[in-house]
């Protein structure tokens, strides 16, 4: 017997937000779609839950800011993981399940990637894509975890000025000079691939704070032209 067709549509693709440490992007997404305060309207995007090694704490819960493991659980797990990253000693990644546990809610996953971690994606959607086109798919019937990002929309967040960015790490307050110097090391290659043609579908310098977020939400808005965000008056 056929099976039931599901009708429910699936929710646009993942928006996947990348740019340097320090530049803003943590500012910017809660300024512009997690600052919802209307309950009728509330934000259509939301943020995995990450895999962490550090410790939980005052105040965490596991399974909400993150799903705390131990560091055995990386090493055996890696294909479970879109990316991993270490941070001061720290392991850090997103699994493809935190992200369909998104999407599963109807909600637009939001993604802050680093560059690795928007290389890996691009990599794993061009072969999906390339597999689709020689109709393997089907055949092999295999799932493939890469699928719920076809058609994901890329932004990079820069700096107006390198010099900038040190300032802004710097005022910060959490860097280390040697954290401070890696960040700023790595923010240069960064840099020149998000702003390289073609890699991005958009690039938002964040200058005036107003500006930068006002311009995130046009431009999220004209990448998911059916969604609406809650403005604020400045
Ligand atoms: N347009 C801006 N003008 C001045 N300061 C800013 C601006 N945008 C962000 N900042 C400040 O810069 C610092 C870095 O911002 P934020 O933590 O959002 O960066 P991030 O890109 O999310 O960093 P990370 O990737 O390390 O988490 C913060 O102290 C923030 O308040």
């Amino acid at each position: 017997m056929d099976s039931i067709p599901n009708l429910t549509l699936p929710p646009p693709p993942p928006l996947i937000i990348c740019g340097p440490s320090g530049v803003g992007k943590g500012t910017l997404l809660s300024k512009a779609i997690f600052s919802s305060t209307s309950l009728l309207l509330p934000s259509p995007f939301s943020f995995s839950t990450s895999h962490t090694t550090r410790l939980p704490r005052f105040g965490e819960t596991d399974g909400l800011e993150y799903n705390f493991v131990l560091p055995s659980f990386f090493q055996s797990n890696r294909h479970l993981f879109l990316e991993t990253a270490t941070v001061h000693g720290n392991e850090y990644g997103t699994t493809f399940k935190a992200v369909r546990d998104v999407r599963e809610r109807n909600l637009i996953c939001v993604l802050d990637l680093d560059v690795q971690g928007v290389k890996t994606l691009k990599r794993g959607i061009q072969s999906t894509e390339q597999q689709q086109q020689q109709q393997q798919q089907q055949t092999e019937n295999k799932t493939n975890n890469f699928e719920m990002f076809l058609g994901s929309k890329f932004i990079f967040i820069t700096p107006p000025s390198f010099s900038t960015l040190e300032k802004r790490l710097l005022n910060r307050n959490t860097e280390t000079s040697e954290t401070l110097k890696l960040r700023l090391e790595n923010a240069k290659s960064e840099i020149e691939y998000g702003t390289e043609e073609g890699v991005f579908d958009e690039i938002i310098v964040n200058d005036d704070v107003e500006k930068a977020t006002e311009k995130l939400a046009d431009v999220i808005e004209k990448l998911y032209p059916d969604q609406r965000l809650e403005r604020r008056k400045q």
